[in-house]
């Protein structure tokens, strides 16, 4: 099984290609990688980015697309409208499922998805989609809705469904209260996952690690829907098992799903 990440490099480790990779390995799924752009990072912030050419992360893409038979591609941190724009060149030739998180602002606040990008990343990119799991600030921008309540999570879906998406991950990470709940939609149908909120302040990563876990089980075959579910798993044991590095927001816990066995309770609600 091999699973292809299209994103930017995270030098502390917790966040983008490198989330990714460890979250396939993880999961025993082959990954592959073609990067968008180098960031100096690490838990307290974006230090510094460095943009790949959008011609030479075409040749990384078409380099492993030429010689693997990847089974799921992820897009995270992509900058740029160029660069959104020669992803969706290659998307729209190949028949791989897609899952796109659209990846805005860093935790600390830095942008990763330049103002200008958003229009390329919904009328270019988002019609391509499989998945698209955006938090609520990014499922804001793509919608142009504030979203404050579980009926506009519903009306937000709902228009990112419009836009080409055939499934979306609402996730509600940066909601409050005593559990996190993300919702699922798409066209005919609905659910919500719920685990209990762990208090923390080691997130860093986490839509990184949960689209990525997502990817690994599409292309270990898994149906869209218990790939999702399973994701949860893996981002619930990861943000629960303390690692405690670094001086901010440290990473989560890339080891310990498989040390758990995948061993998470996960509540499902269909209504
Ligand atoms: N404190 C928490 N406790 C339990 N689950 C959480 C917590 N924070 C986030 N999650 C879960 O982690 C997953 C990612 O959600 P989140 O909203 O944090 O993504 P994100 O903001 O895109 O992350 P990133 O920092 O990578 O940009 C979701 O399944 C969400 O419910
Ligand atoms: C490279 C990279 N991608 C994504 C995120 C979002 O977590 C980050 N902080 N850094």
């Amino acid at each position: 099984m091999i699973a292809l990440t299209i994103a930017g490099s995270d030098s502390g480790g917790g966040a983008g290609i490198q989330a990714d990779t460890k979250t396939f390995q993880e999961l025993g799924v082959f990954g592959t990688t073609a990067i968008t752009s180098l960031t100096a990072q690490n838990t307290l912030g974006v230090h510094g980015i460095f943009e790949v050419s959008p011609a030479f992360l075409k040749q990384q893409i078409d380099s492993v697309l030429a010689d693997f038979n990847v089974r799921a591609i992820k897009t995270g941190m992509l900058y740029s409208a160029e660069i959104i724009e020669a992803v969706a060149d290659v998307m729209k030739m190949q028949d791989i499922p897609l899952v796109v998180d659209p990846v805005m602002i860093a935790k600390g606040g830095e942008g990763l998805l330049k103002e200008d990008a958003v229009t390329a990343l919904i009328t270019k990119l988002l019609p391509l989609t499989t998945i698209c799991t955006p938090n609520i600030p990014e499922a804001e921008v793509i919608t142009g809705m504030a979203i404050n309540s579980e009926s506009d999570i519903e009306v937000a879906a709902k228009k990112i469904l419009a836009l080409g998406v055939q499934y979306v991950v609402i996730k509600g990470g940066h909601l409050h209260g005593e559990f996190s709940v993300d919702a699922i939609y798409w066209e005919d149908g609905y659910f919500a996952m719920k685990t209990p909120r762990v208090q923390t302040k080691d997130t860093h990563g986490t839509g990184c690690t949960f689209s990525a876990a997502i990817t690994a089980h599409l292309a270990k075959g898994l149906s869209v829907e218990a790939a999702i579910i399973e994701a949860k798993r893996f981002i619930q044991l990861a943000i629960s098992t303390p690692l405690s590095i670094g001086n901010g927001h440290g990473p989560t816990n890339h080891f310990a799903y498989k040390r758990a066995g995948g061993n998470c309770e996960v509540a499902i609600h269909e209504s």
